[in-house]
């Protein structure tokens, strides 16, 4: 924007080849950039000793000059008048002397050449005016201020003591310049006349810069005028003398190179950095596990898994059940985090030791060993499906014990859950019943000790326990009597939730015998932290626990271990901090590309998806019609030749939506077309699992597929977390049994939920993040069977998508992405199927004005 004047150097010519200063004669640039931008002007130095060989940008100078802030008196402000082409003070009273003064001392060249220094280079050096390319009118009235303590331009106050009058001062300085311009040889008539013609120059440029403005305005003319004023061969003399600086960038420092070379060291803890990587081929018989028979899976287990269709163990669960398993190794014992694909197997690598290790503990005593948390009331069941499973096999092939199981997630009452995981008695002991009676005194008695008071019996750091027995004593018992509490579970299968609320109120639940700890879906429960669970489980877990209670009898390891999974782990050491891991081991499951093969990119995948998992995404062209590009996606060969076991991989002729194909429907009214929906018959349909974005479009979208289609009402299923838990097991029950097709469902079931009869999952809306794409995507494709994922996405979400979803960079696949496309329908069918989409959504918005007036009332 702005260029920079550098007033002609007064020692010597200047060589031709220094047009060009900016590149010739670095400026001095101030260390620091200033925030003001005013001119400051410095004069040559006044002391006779000084050289007069300047550089031309010395004639500029910026802040941190201290010899003019010696020699120069206090700032004051100062205006450029266009009609004179001399600087005036602000000082009215003093103008007309000033004017008369300037005339006589002529020679005051410096003085002006500072005030033409005009903003040009404003940027770099501190110098502003508003004389540039498209503020010429401002031309008229251009104010300066100069920076506080930096010399004045022209007016020295005369009320100054320490400086000379200002009659005085310009003979001396007259004087000085002439001496100074004997010393370089220059004639003094030069000098003196150097000075009306700087501004003739600066007015040339001025006047050069505005021919080069694409259209000048009217506020040219004064500018043009004050060209032609000095428009004499003299001038143009001098002009070519002086340096013009143009409009190109000051020279800036070198960019520092950035330094883009992977650092040498490692950032990640050593077993972080370098986990146990498990390919997915891996497989081997469960009898295979165990430093030794006796520390392993019995063949008669094995035998007995195989008859459950666990034949062989697969891939994860070869990484983890050696681990889990009793062993005197020391660099095997430790918490093990698993990393593995969604349906890979990870529930029951890690039940099987469980259950192994109780299986083995004295058959009188049942404690509370292990504690397996999930973040859903469906996970819970499902988990303790598989716990009940090999409990079973293990009591059937002549196991000490069986394991007891029970699940705590909130379908019951809580004192329902209470009476099912603690056994209260009243036992003979008349020691305890003595305390008792003394600490409820002491309770009662005003008078008498405060609770903090450490012979209350109160008094233990835990407020919750104390509030419990505090409880627990006001209850009445037999003399001589007091209360006991077992436990009558050794496995509890929870949500986070749940456990809290059982370990602040439910009397005698302890965590004091626990020696396992599971954390499934470990990210999530990690990342949400329901109620501060880890606060409250973590330091229970952390003491020796009672008599040894925590001593894992076939190792030589104390202490209670961890086990976290997930499919999509976290790697967040913040968060796994909180689980106060001990000698922890991670184990990933690669994906279908061993790390050789993905190369670098191996390193950087965070998740992998099923192998046999095969994805696509349509692309939804109106919104508002989103319904009906899911239910062309039903109809179409994608979704239905997954049922009749037809070819997968049609062509893309075949990319019509079966309704579009339908001749019947394009005669058809609106009334009438139904019809093109209806070609989705029950036996035909495979089973879908719908995926929005929230329980109200779940719900609305189910009531919305049952008006579209009402053939498929009685098979199209909803779950979402309003619905009753009931409910949601019987959808579930039934969708397992293929009585129902087709799922709408929220969330609640994208982690951990195994049915593995499910065909297709369809991503209405898309999901909120990558790991919750990887979550739902994977409730198909399990156990190493195929499955099909699709993804409907609009516009703006397409590039999110593409780049980040169905990019190799994050999610490592099989094979990538399909892009497919339902073809534009003709008209009148598409026309009709419009209208009875609209119909159905004005019935749709009938019902819920009934469902809420009907609410309203209750
Ligand atoms: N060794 C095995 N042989 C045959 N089937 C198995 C074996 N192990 C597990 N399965 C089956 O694989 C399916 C998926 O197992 P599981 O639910 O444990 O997967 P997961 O890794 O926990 O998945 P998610 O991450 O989605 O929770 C289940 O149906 C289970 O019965």
């Amino acid at each position: 924007m702005y260029s920079r004047y550098i007033p002609p150097p007064k020692g010597g010519s200047i060589a031709p080849n220094t047009a060009s200063p900016v590149s010739s004669q670095p400026v001095q640039i101030p260390p620091k950039a200033q925030p003001t931008t005013y001119a400051r002007y410095v004069p040559p130095s006044k002391s006779s000793q000084t050289p007069l060989q300047v550089s031309h940008a010395q004639h500029v100078l910026f802040d941190g000059d201290q010899e003019a802030d010696r020699e120069e008196p206090p700032p004051k402000r100062v205006k450029l008048r266009q009609d004179e082409g001399v600087i005036a003070t602000s000082d009215r009273a003093e103008q007309k002397k000033s004017k008369k003064k300037r005339k006589s001392a002529q020679s005051d060249g410096p003085l002006d050449s500072a005030t033409t220094a005009n903003g040009d280079a404003a940027d770099q050096s501190g110098v502003q005016t508003e004389v540039q390319g498209d503020g010429v009118g401002d031309f008229e009235d251009v104010e300066m201020q100069q920076l506080p303590g930096s010399p004045s331009l022209r007016e020295e106050s005369p009320s100054s003591t320490e400086n000379p009058p200002p009659e005085e001062a310009l003979k001396r300085k007259d004087k000085k310049k002439k001496k100074k311009s004997k010393e370089v040889g220059e004639p003094s008539a030069q000098v003196e006349d150097d000075i009306p013609l700087r501004h003739k120059a600066i007015l040339e440029k001025k006047a050069k810069s505005i021919k080069r403005a694409p259209e000048p305005g009217p506020e040219d003319v004064p500018m043009n005028d004050l060209v032609s004023k000095g428009d004499d061969d003299a001038s143009q003399q001098k002009t070519l003398e002086i340096e013009l600086h143009g409009l190109e960038p000051i020279p800036q420092p070198q960019p520092v190179a950035l330094d883009t070379s992977t650092p040498l060291y490692e950032t990640l803890p050593p077993w972080l950095a370098s986990p146990i990587r498990i390919s997915q081929d891996a497989s081997a018989p469960f009898t295979d596990f165990g430093l030794t028979p006796d520390l392993g899976i019995p063949s008669g287990v094995a035998e007995r898994l195989a008859l459950k269709g666990y034949k062989q163990a697969f891939a994860v669960q070869t990484g983890v059940i050696p681990l889990l398993l009793p062993n005197h190794c020391k660099n095997m014992q430790g918490d093990v985090l698993v990393s593995a694909a969604t349906g890979s197997g990870k529930t029951l690598a890690y039940t099987l030791p469980i259950i192994r290790d109780i299986s083995q503990s004295s058959r009188h005593t049942t404690r509370l060993r292990a504690l397996i948390v999930v973040p859903t009331r469906e996970l819970v069941k499902q988990v303790q499906q598989v716990c009940e499973d090999c409990a079973n096999i293990f009591a059937l092939d002549g196991a000490k014990r069986r394991a007891r199981i029970a699940m705590a997630m909130g379908s019951q009452s809580f004192e329902n859950e209470q009476t099912s995981l603690i056994e209260r008695e009243e036992i003979y002991d008349p020691a305890l019943y003595q305390q008792r009676t003394k600490r409820l005194a002491r309770l009662n008695d005003p008078n008498h000790a405060s609770e903090g008071d450490e012979d209350s019996g109160y008094n233990t750091e835990d407020e919750e326990r104390d509030a419990i027995r505090k409880r627990e004593d006001k209850l009445k018992t037999l003399p001589n009597h007091t209360i006991a509490y077992k436990s009558k579970v050794d496995i509890l299968i929870c949500t986070p939730g749940r456990l809290v609320e059982h370990i602040k109120f439910t009397p005698g639940f302890s965590l004091d015998f626990v020696r396992w700890l599971v954390v499934d879906e470990a990210d999530k429960l990690l990342g949400q932290n329901f109620q501060q669970w880890l606060d409250v489980v973590i330091p229970r877990l952390q003491t020796h626990g009672r008599g040894g209670a925590r001593n894992h009898k076939q190792s030589n390891l104390s202490g209670v271990r961890k086990v976290i999974l997930s499919a999509t782990m976290t790697r967040d050491l913040d968060q796994l901090e909180g689980l106060k891991l001990h000698r922890p081991k991670l184990v990933v499951l690669e994906g279908s590309k061993t790390q050789d093969e993905a190369g670098d990119d191996a390193s950087h995948t965070e998740h992998v998806l099923p192998g046999l998992l095969a994805e696509a995404a349509l692309k939804v062209g109106d919104p508002n019609l989103k319904p009906l590009f899911l239910i062309d996606l039903l109809e179409s060969h994608y979704v239905l030749n997954r049922a009749s076991g037809t070819d997968e991989n049609a062509s893309d002729e075949d990319e019509t939506s079966s309704s579009g194909s339908d001749s019947d429907a394009e005669s058809a009214g609106p009334e009438k077309f139904i019809k093109p929906f209806s070609i989705l018959k029950s036996q035909d349909m495979p089973t879908v699992l719908i995926f929005t974005k929230s329980n109200e479009t779940t719900l609305r979208l189910s009531r919305l597929l049952s008006l579209l289609a009402p053939t498929l009402e009685p098979f199209i299923g909803t779950l979402t977390s309003t619905t009753p838990y009931t409910t949601r097991r019987d959808t579930l029950r039934s969708f397992h049994a293929r009585k129902l097709r087709i799922i709408v469902a929220s969330d609640l079931v994208a982690r951990g939920i195994d049915l593995p009869s499910l065909d297709h999952v369809v991503n209405y809306d898309i999901p909120s993040s990558i790991a919750s794409y990887v979550h739902r995507v994977g409730r198909t494709a399990r156990a190493g069977n195929a499955g099909k994922a699709w993804t409907l996405f609009t516009n703006p979400e397409a590039r999110w998508f593409w780049n980040e979803v169905a990019s190799e960079k994050v999610i490592q696949r099989g094979k990538p992405v399909e892009r497919i496309r339902i073809t534009e329908e003709k008209d009148d069918a598409f026309r009709a199927k419009v209208a009875t989409y609209e119909v159905a959504l004005e019935k749709l918005g009938r019902e819920a004005g009934q469902a809420r007036h009907k609410g309203g009332k209750e």
